[in-house]
């Protein structure tokens, strides 16, 4: 990695123009996120390349039905639903080392095996990794809400993205939003609904499907009166 790298957020690097919806910090790694990225990441996790992924290979078997999350944050989310449903398979996309080192922990203390990890933007991911049609679902947990109207356009979020997004899934798979932020819940609300592709589940938010656990964050946001809207709309 380049000084340049190191000291620049990826989005501000003079090469990379993009907007982006995450920036990059350099954050600490615990002792025991270290020792999971040593151990665990040559088994769960997969390169980000700009060619096409077999899942199947991936996760090495076909029958399991193959979900995508993005921004997994630290993974407690992602490795409770994955001890839950074993049948089911999830490609884990994060940018943050932490993350990634704290989720393969999580996998190894669990003796998970039906996760896989990519580092990297997962719109990249979307478009140079995967096969079109191959998702059965994508999960989006409390997406970073960019509250300021200066940095709404950083929102993963946006109608050219869930466009993409749509062209990966399956008829009938499914995409599942959580917000803690009102009015990021309904301008998701909004751009769900103006894809043509895709159908909401309910008139607007849906129940919180038993598969999300709550978080710690939530739980307490909860317990204070805020709100969490949870969206599920299913391709056409
Ligand atoms: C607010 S956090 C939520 C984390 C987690 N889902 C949770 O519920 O605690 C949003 C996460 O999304 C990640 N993220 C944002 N944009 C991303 C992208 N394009 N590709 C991969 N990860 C992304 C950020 O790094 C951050 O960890």
């Amino acid at each position: 990695m380049s000084e340049l790298d190191q000291t620049l957020p990826i989005d501000e690097a003079p090469y990379q123009r993009r907007i982006r919806s995450f920036v990059l910090r350099q954050g600490r790694l615990t002792k025991g996120q270290e020792r999971a990225l040593q151990t665990a990441w040559p088994q769960f996790g997969i390169e980000y390349a700009a060619q096409p992924l077999d899942l199947d290979q991936a996760f090495a078997r076909s029958e399991s039905k193959k979900i995508l999350e993005i921004g997994f944050g630290m993974g407690d989310a992602t490795a409770k639903i994955a001890q839950t449903l074993p049948d089911y398979d999830f490609l884990a996309v994060e940018v943050h080392t932490p993350g990634v080192g704290s989720l393969l922990k999580l996998m190894q203390e669990g003796d998970i095996q039906n996760i896989r990890i990519i580092q990297h933007d997962a719109v990249e991911v979307l478009q140079q990794m995967l096969a079109d049609g191959s998702l059965d679902g994508v999960h989006i947990f409390f997406p970073d809400p960019w509250h300021k109207k200066r940095h709404h356009k950083r929102r993963l979020i946006q109608a050219e993205f869930v466009k993409l997004l749509c062209s990966k899934l399956k008829a009938g798979a499914y995409i599942h939003v959580a917000t803690d932020w009102q009015e990021y819940a309904e301008w998701v609300l909004e751009v769900l609904r103006a894809e043509p592709q895709l159908q909401n589940t309910a008139a607007d938010y849906a129940e919180k499907p038993a598969y999300r656990p709550l978080t710690k964050f939530e739980n307490r946001g909860l317990k204070l009166g805020h709100g969490v809207w949870d969206l599920v709309f299913r391709r056409v």
